[in-house]
């Protein structure tokens, strides 16, 4: 994504003051100087805090006027604007000269909407626990650390909690680069009346994690069946013969590794850190570019945001050419097409629901037209969700 942004400044030689500014303090690390004094450089650093601390607080202030011209809204839910969050994202990713990377600099700017959203109430976000999972991970990337987590024993009781309002938010995992979709979660839609409202990848990085950080020691391995599959390879090679055991999340594999000294879990290096384990071994994902998509769900739909992504679920009736006529219309209009993938609806015998996701927000052409299109020849078309385009 950070490969195809067009920079704002920099580009056609006019330079914003920060980022000319940038390039002076660049210009002075590599000029000849052997070695910079440090007490100066720090007293510069002291300043520069100096100054983001005040713009930060002027920010905090802003974002309560924000919140004061909504008007008086029903909850702290209802202050949440992921299409603005993704526009003030991808504005400073556009902006970024580095030195930072884009992924940093993403983080500490949403941890700072999220910082300015909480003054009101923080946002309460279920997912699949227990603490440490990968799921966590991906609640913090989306809604930075003032939100409050709800860790829920199952991805349908993510579904449920959400609906019956116990939380404002749900992340749930959707699919992984190697393993692909995770079909208990899109079998939710089929009957769920929730709404997709954002996106989330998360670059998975697995370890092995045991109480005594040995891998002598290891005759056993508890993981959660698709991490273990993300690092079959490792496993064959570092740990042949030894027992595999697939338990329902990460962090329960660790719970019983702790157990005993000869057995070890596969799971994210939060996971030894929150329970107190030794890493024997990691990164051990066979695949570096180990990517997990999320989706973020909720009870409201909101507003375009300029690049955004729409989730279907068609419904199609049993004739010939149905795929195609549904197709067709988003082929003319060069709507692109992420992914098609079907599953047997609910209560239809050889009766099969499409889930489809295209570029576009269905509240804008050419996406709208080509739905009111499809509409006809569909039994049912339900949209699942428009939402923002992950920033990385
Ligand atoms: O712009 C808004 O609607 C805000 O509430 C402000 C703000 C922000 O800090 O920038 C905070 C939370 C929202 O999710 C989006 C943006």
């Amino acid at each position: 994504m950070a490969d195809s942004k067009k920079k704002t400044a920099g580009a056609a030689g006019t330079k914003t003051p920060a980022a000319a500014k940038v390039e002076a303090a660049k210009a002075a690390a590599t000029a000849g100087v052997a070695k910079p004094d440090l007490d100066a450089v720090r007293a510069q650093i002291d300043g520069i805090d100096r100054q983001i601390q005040t713009l930060i607080a002027e920010r905090a202030q802003f974002a309560r006027q924000v919140g004061k011209a909504k008007g008086k809204l029903a909850a702290a839910v209802d202050y949440y604007r992921p299409e603005r969050e993704a526009q003030v994202l991808r504005r400073v990713v556009d902006r970024n000269d580095g030195p930072l990377s884009d992924a940093e600099l993403v983080r500490l700017f949403r941890e700072i909407m999220s910082a300015c959203l909480a003054q009101q109430e923080p946002l309460k976000i279920g997912y699949l626990g227990p603490e440490g999972t990968f799921s966590q991970q991906a609640v913090h990337k989306q809604f930075g650390h003032s939100a409050k987590g709800l860790p829920l024993a199952s991805i349908e009781e993510v579904f449920d909690e959400v609906a019956a309002g116990n939380a404002d938010f749900g992340v749930v995992p959707v699919e992984n680069s190697g393993q692909g979709t995770i079909q208990s979660t899109l079998d939710m839609f089929l009957t769920s009346p929730l709404k997709i409202c954002g996106e989330v990848e998360l670059r998975v990085h697995q370890y092995l994690l045991s109480r005594t950080g040995r891998l002598d020691d290891i005759e056993r391995v508890y993981s959660h069946g698709l991490s273990l599959a993300q690092c079959k390879q490792w496993l064959r090679t570092n740990l042949p013969g030894v027992e595999k055991h697939a338990v329902v999340s990460n962090a329960e594999a660790v719970r019983r590794a702790k157990k005993s000294d000869d057995a070890a879990a596969i799971a994210g290096e939060n996971a030894a850190h929150v329970y107190g384990m030794q890493v024997i071994a990691g990164p051990i994902e066979d695949r570096s570019d180990n990517t997990t998509r999320f989706l973020v769900i909720g009870r409201a739909s909101f507003p375009p945001s300029g690049n955004d992504r729409t989730s279907l679920m068609v419904f199609i009736r049993d004739q010939p050419g149905a795929l195609y006529r549904i197709l067709e219309p988003l082929a003319r209009r060069d709507i692109s097409m992420n992914r098609i993938e079907s599953r047997p609806a609910h209560g239809a015998l050889w009766q099969y629901a499409f889930f489809i996701e295209v570029n576009g927000h269905v509240d804008e052409s050419p996406l709208k037209d080509a739905l009111g299109e499809i509409d006809a020849f569909a039994g049912e078309v339900r949209v699942l969700g428009s939402y923002p385009v992950a920033v990385p």
